[in-house]
């Protein structure tokens, strides 16, 4: 029996960031457009970490198995730390090419030494029988001019990887899970959790 990771997320591209990190584990990745399509979780939480675990003890609570999710988001140095937890609505509604274009037209004027930014993600794992345990992962880069690539999601397009010389969207999934904030939060997870993903 293939074993399953439940994810508390609505994003596809974070499902296939999840896929690429955990199906060389032996695990099938879950989202909820399967188990919960119905359920919308308000992420009320003013951090990555509140929020994290708000996804992950409401779904798990909901379905009474292990759960995990992901609050992550892009901190960029030139604007304090903005969007941060507000990445994914920062225009507004949900979508990732207006926040783009909105991130670009705000740093229009920052000098190329002043655009480091970093991806940051918590992740929550929650069950029915112990007390919910997070991880925090990051990955540092810098804001290009323009957007590059069409892999990933997100702010991908626009977030230069200096150790690879690559957009973060120009990179495969497994290229990316490597290196990610996504990536560096699962590999903790791996090490503070070898019975539950060995
Ligand atoms: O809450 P769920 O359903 O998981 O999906 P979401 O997209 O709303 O996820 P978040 O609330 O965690 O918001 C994260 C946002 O940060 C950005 N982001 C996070 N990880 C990213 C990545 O690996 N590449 C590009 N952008 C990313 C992207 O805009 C996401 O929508
Ligand atoms: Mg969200």
């Amino acid at each position: 029996m293939t074993k399953q990771v439940v994810i508390a997320t609505k994003n596809k591209g974070k499902a296939k960031d999840f896929e690429a990190l955990f199906i060389p584990l032996g695990y099938k990745v879950v989202t909820m457009f399967e188990v919960a399509p119905e359920l919308e979780i308000e992420e009320t939480g003013t951090t990555f970490e509140e929020n994290a675990v708000l996804k992950a003890e409401t779904l798990a609570r909901e379905l009474g198995t292990i759960v995990i999710a992901d609050d992550s988001g892009l901190a960029v140095d030139a604007l304090n730390g903005e969007p941060g937890v507000y990445s994914a609505r920062y225009a507004g509604d949900h979508d990732d090419e207006a926040n783009m274009v909105k991130l670009l037209a705000n740093m229009e004027h920052v000098d190329d030494a002043q655009r480091t930014a970093r991806f940051c993600c918590c992740i929550a794992i929650a069950g029915p029988d112990f007390e919910t345990m997070t991880v925090f992962g990051t990955c540092e880069g810098v804001i290009a001019h323009e957007k590059r690539g069409t892999n990933g999601f997100g702010y991908d397009p626009i977030f230069f990887v200096p150790s690879l010389n690559r957009m973060m969207a120009e990179l495969t999934a497994e290229e990316k899970g490597a290196i990610s904030h996504r990536g560096n939060a699962i590999r903790q997870l791996k090490e503070q959790l070898p019975t539950f993903m060995n």
